[in-house]
């Protein structure tokens, strides 16, 4: 889509014409749920929510006779905003279509700021953030530490993944090792393959089994290339089914969920790749460093900025060795780049 300057203006009543446009689908809906509530329903059943349109949903069974059947749903009145990977309670009706009663609880948000930059969640119940990177382009400490900031954040489990270990050569070789060495001492879980080459890809199948995945990354680490490796005939980018044309709408907004043959599941859209660090105040940022965990609170002042204060514990750490120079250089950049009314 073209980006253009919108007067204030212009993106109120732009705002204004949506609000009712929703407004109105909203009453359609409520209408569409009566008449099928008027009708027989089956029996309460959970369901994966695998993609969402407005105001309906389509639900994937999980139970019974219908388990694996995808199903275009309408929503109770009163519910939640559903989005992609929530579990719900729904009941089929006649015509293919059916409603959704309840939201289950979930275990994980995503969320990203709208265009007012309120923050909205977009995918729920992921439990693994695969952060792709790669040889080239270049790849930034500085974004991996946003990455892994907005998955302690959200409480989901990061997965580093290097792509394009093909391209690993003696130039290259050792700024990577450090790089993955300052991860690997941290614990975290570290990956090297190649989407082009097929190496590391049955480890990452092994990693994805189990558990609900996004993959997000700087453009060009070649999240599309491991995406449609992983999904080997199925177009990412292709909407549902409309029901006019039976042609496949390409819908670039919302998220959609995936089942990987080699067990998993996958939530993809373009937005959930560019997933970075939305809004965190410092004390995210803090937590968002693991390392930091036990040295924060015990600086000589309370309000240390862990610039130059005596007593610090931070910079103490830092001397040590027990925090690397990285990581640090890292933290204070991030702190730099917020907002001042943030600190
Ligand atoms: N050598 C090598 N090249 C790769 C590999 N994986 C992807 N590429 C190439 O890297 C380039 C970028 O790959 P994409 O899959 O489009 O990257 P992306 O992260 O989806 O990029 P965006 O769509 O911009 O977010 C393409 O030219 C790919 O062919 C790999 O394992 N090895
Ligand atoms: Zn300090």
């Amino acid at each position: 889509m073209a980006k253009r300057q919108l007067t204030r203006r212009q993106s109120w009543r732009i705002e204004k014409i949506q609000e009712e446009r929703a407004a109105r689908a909203a009453k359609r809906e409520s209408r569409a749920v009566e008449e099928l509530e008027g009708g027989d329903l089956g029996p309460e059943q959970t369901g994966l929510v695998i993609a969402h349109f407005g105001v309906q949903v389509e639900v994937e069974a999980l139970e019974g006779d219908q388990a694996g059947q995808i199903m275009r749903c309408h929503l109770r009145a009163n519910l939640p905003p559903l989005v992609t990977g929530d579990r719900v309670v729904w009941r089929s009706g006649n015509q293919g279509i059916g409603v959704i009663v309840a939201q289950l609880p979930r275990t994980s948000e995503l969320c990203r700021p709208d265009m007012r930059g309120v923050l909205k969640p977009v995918a729920a119940n992921v439990d693994q953030i695969v952060i792709v990177f790669a040889p080239l382009p270049h790849p930034h400490a500085n974004l991996i530490d946003r990455y892994l900031i907005a998955a302690e954040h959200a409480g989901i489990r990061p997965l580093l993944l290097l792509n394009k270990a093909d391209l690993v050569d003696d130039e290259n070789g050792a700024m990577l090792d450090a790089l993955l060495g300052v991860y690997r001492d941290l614990g975290y879980p570290l990956l090297e393959v190649s989407a082009s080459q097929g190496g590391g890809m049955e480890d990452l199948m092994t990693r994805l089994d189990g558990h609900i995945s996004v993959f997000v990354g700087q453009s060009g680490v070649g999240k599309s290339s491991l995406v449609n490796s992983l999904l080997p005939g199925v177009d990412t980018r292709v909407g549902p089914l409309s029901e006019l044309t039976g042609k496949g709408t390409h819908t670039t907004t919302t998220a959609r969920l995936f089942h990987f043959p080699g067990g998993g599941e996958l939530i993809d859209s373009p937005g959930i790749r560019e997933f970075g660090l939305g809004h965190v105040s410092r004390d995210d940022v803090e937590a968002g460093f693991i390392e930091f965990n036990e040295l924060i609170g015990t600086c000589r002042f309370r309000d240390c900025k862990h610039d130059r204060e005596p007593g610090c514990a931070l910079l103490k750490a830092l001397e040590d060795g027990r925090v690397h120079p990285q990581r640090m250089a890292s933290y204070r950049h991030i702190l730099a780049s917020m907002p001042e009314s943030e600190y």
